[in-house]
C-alpha cells in the first residue's frame, strides 16, 4: 500500500490509462486501482482484464466501488486483488461476503464516527483505510472537509487498521504522513498528471523509503 496510484482516465489524458499503470508499476508502485467514474460495466471489466496482464502480479491491482467487475474479472481469471469501497458505496459487509476472504478490501473513512462503525466489524471485514482528503483536490469535487496532515494523524492513530491517506498529496508530503502513521500515499495526479509517470512514481517511492 505504500505507493499507491488511483487511476483517472482524463488526467491520464490521450496515453490511457494503461499506459499509466505499465509506467506507474516500472517506477515501483506497489498498489494500483482502478476508477472509473463513467465507464460502462463492460468498458470496465475490459481495462480491469487488460490492467492485469499489464501489473501480472508486480503490485496489488484494485477496483474502485464496483464489487461486479472485480467478481467478473476475477472470474475470467484475471488476477484482480480485490476492492475499495467508500461510504456510499455497497456496505462493507456485503462486499466482504461477495468477494470472499482472500480478497483485499478497502475503505474511506474520514470521521472519528466512520473510525467507531469499522471497529465494531467483525474482524477481517477490512484490510486498510483509505483517508483523506489531505488537502482540496480538483479530482474529487465532491471531496470531504480536508482533513490536514495533523488530521489525517489523529485518525490513523485511533485505528488499528493501516491508513492510506489520499487527496491532494504530492511527494513533499511524504517525510510529514509517514511521520504521523501513514501505511502509504495514494496519489492520482501526482502520477496520472505528471509528463513521465514512471519518473513521478519512482520518486514517491524512493520519498517514502527514505522516510520510513
Ligand atoms: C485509497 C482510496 N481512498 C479513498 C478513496 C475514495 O473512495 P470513495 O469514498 O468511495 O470515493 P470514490 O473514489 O469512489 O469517488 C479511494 N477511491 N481510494
Ligand atoms: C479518489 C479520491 N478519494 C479521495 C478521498 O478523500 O476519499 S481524494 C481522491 C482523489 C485524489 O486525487 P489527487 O491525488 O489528484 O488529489
Ligand atoms: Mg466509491
Amino acid at each position: 500500500m505504500s505507493t499507491y496510484l488511483v487511476t483517472d482516465a482524463a488526467a491520464c489524458g490521450d496515453r490511457g490509462v494503461l499506459a499509466v499503470v505499465a509506467a506507474a508499476v516500472r517506477g515501483g508502485a506497489t498498489a494500483v486501482q482502478l476508477r472509473e467514474k463513467t465507464a460502462s460495466a463492460r468498458d470496465f471489466y475490459e481495462l480491469a482484464v487488460r490492467a492485469a496482464e499489464v501489473v501480472d502480479g508486480r503490485a496489488l491491482l484494485l477496483i474502485d466501488d464496483r464489487v461486479d467487475v472485480c467478481l467478473a474479472a476475477r472470474a475470467a481469471g484475471a488476477r484482480i486483488d480485490g476492492v475499495h469501497v467508500g461510504q456510499s458505496d455497497l456496505p462493507v459487509e456485503q462486499v466482504r461476503a461477495l468477494v470472499g476472504p482472500d480478497a483485499v478490501v478497502g475503505l474511506t473513512a474520514n470521521t472519528r464516527d466512520h473510525l467507531r462503525e469499522i471497529a465494531a466489524l467483525p474482524s477481517g471485514t477490512v484490510d486498510y483505510l483509505g483517508v483523506g482528503v489531505i488537502r482540496p483536490t480538483a479530482t474529487k469535487p465532491d471531496h470531504p472537509e480536508p482533513l490536514g496532515i495533523d488530521g489525517f494523524g489523529a485518525l490513523a492513530r485511533v485505528t488499528a487498521l493501516p491508513c492510506v491517506a489520499i487527496g491532494g498529496i504530492t511527494v513533499a508530503d511524504t517525510d510529514a504522513l509517514a511521520t504521523v502513521g501513514a501505511a502509504g500515499l495514494a496519489v492520482v495526479s501526482a502520477v496520472c498528471s505528471a509528463p513521465d509517470p514512471e519518473a513521478a512514481t519512482r520518486d514517491l517511492v524512493s520519498a517514502w523509503e527514505a522516510a520510513r
